[in-house]
């Protein structure tokens, strides 16, 4: 039997077959292969030609054991031929773990990485008021810009509010955590965080003050491992109190989208979260209005909320507005089951004109705030 691990380049050749195997073996919850994140132990291949090895979980209980063991035998299977392999799954020890938070975050203080140099595009998204759809478009946002094959996490920094959970099918989910680092859940290919994910009782009020908030988001953005992210989405409570205002000094580079409804008279309040951004740094990206319209069987549409609150604020607050998004039974349907519109029935108007707003932002880098973008109307 040949031992191992050895460092690449003088593994004999059987050998760095099978670890190059193990290298496309993927953790599902950090995203990154096996074989980078130190867990794989014994790597051998005996005189019979079967394969030997020893994967290492991050943790006792780890939700993605199952399928890192048969990824992993897939993968030496695709080496040394079905019924060769011999794995045994083990964890880590405390050192091993302590060893691998470090890599992942960086030896020393951990730091906040979003910061104004990172590679991330921040996206904060905002409203006046509350139950104006707000968090159902920031998760098929969100989804449709990982269905682009960006790098998506969504921060539920709806506290008080918090209903990204349920919205992308998470409900009841809890994050793993490896030592003090917090590993998202992924739904749809979008790494997710909520507090609703921390409360053992989701019907319980979380009635916290602005110091206990602004400590909580900080944790969120310092303590949950992202990996690199091309996108971080942030779905805000509505108005413009603690968290807005923490979010603010947090992410002074992050780009805002107001949604508001078609209603004339949400329009002052719906202007005040942009301008509130703005006076924490921040830079408004556009206006989406929401609840736009109904369509009746006769092709007419109904108006319920009225019409022309979305050009108000855009107008007001001198960005486009980026969608006019219709009331819609889908809409509303895929949030309660958990199952994100844009990918479920894309062709439904109201999926339509939240994909044109996910390209809007795709198609745009980041501190271009303030070009003209393309209207999209539903
Ligand atoms: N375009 C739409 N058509 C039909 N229903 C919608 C539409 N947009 C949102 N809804 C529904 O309206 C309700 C409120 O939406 P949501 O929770 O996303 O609002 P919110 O602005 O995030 O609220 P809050 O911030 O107060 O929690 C939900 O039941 C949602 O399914």
């Amino acid at each position: 039997m040949s031992a191992s691990p050895e460092p690449a380049g003088i593994r004999p050749a059987g050998i760095e077959a099978l670890h190059q195997a193990l290298a496309r073996v993927i953790d599902p919850e950090i995203r990154r292969p096996i074989t980078d994140l130190d867990m794989v132990g014994e790597l051998s291949l005996d005189d019979a030609g079967r394969a030997h090895a020893v994967i290492k979980l991050t943790i006792i209980g780890c939700p993605a054991a199952r399928r890192i063991e048969d990824d992993s035998r897939a993968a030496l299977e695709g080496v040394v031929g079905a019924g060769n392999v011999e794995l045994a799954m083990t964890v880590m020890s405390v050192e091993e773990r302590k060893a691998l938070t470090a890599k992942l975050q960086g030896t020393g203080t951990r730091t906040m990485p979003f910061t104004p140099d990172s590679l991330t595009r921040v996206i904060a998204v905002t409203s006046g008021k509350g139950g104006v759809g707000k968090s159902t478009l920031t998760a098929n946002l969100a989804v449709a810009l990982a269905a682009r094959g960006l790098r998506v996490g969504l921060l539920d920094a709806d506290v008080h509010g918090f209903s990204i959970p349920g919205l992308l099918g998470l409900a009841g989910v809890k994050p793993t955590r490896v030592g003090e680092m917090i590993l998202p859940p992924v739904a749809f290919g979008v790494k997710v965080i909520s507090i609703g994910m921390f409360l053992d009782d989701t019907s319980a009020a979380v009635a916290w003050r602005g110091p206990m908030l602004h400590r909580t988001i900080n944790q969120f953005l310092t303590d949950v491992y992202f990996g690199d992210l091309d996108v971080l989405l942030l779905d805000l409570p509505p108005g413009t109190g603690d968290v807005a205002i923490s979010i603010g000094q947090l992410l002074p580079h992050a780009e805002v989208l107001v949604v508001t409804t078609p209603q004339p008279a949400a329009a002052d309040v719906a202007e005040r979260s942009g301008v509130v951004a703005r006076q924490t740094g921040q830079s408004v990206f556009g206006v989406i209005e929401n609840m736009a319209g109904l369509a009746q069987p006769d092709g007419t549409v109904l108006e319920l909320f009225g019409s022309g609150g979305g050009a108000e604020v855009a107008s007001r607050l001198g960005v486009p507005l980026l969608a006019r998004i219709p009331l819609s039974v889908p809409l509303r349907e895929g949030g309660d089951t958990g199952s994100p519109i844009v990918l479920s029935d894309p062709d439904d108007a109201a999926a339509a004109a939240i994909l044109g707003v996910a390209d809007a932002l795709a198609s745009t880098g980041r501190g271009l705030a303030g070009r003209p973008l393309p209207l999209s109307f539903a």
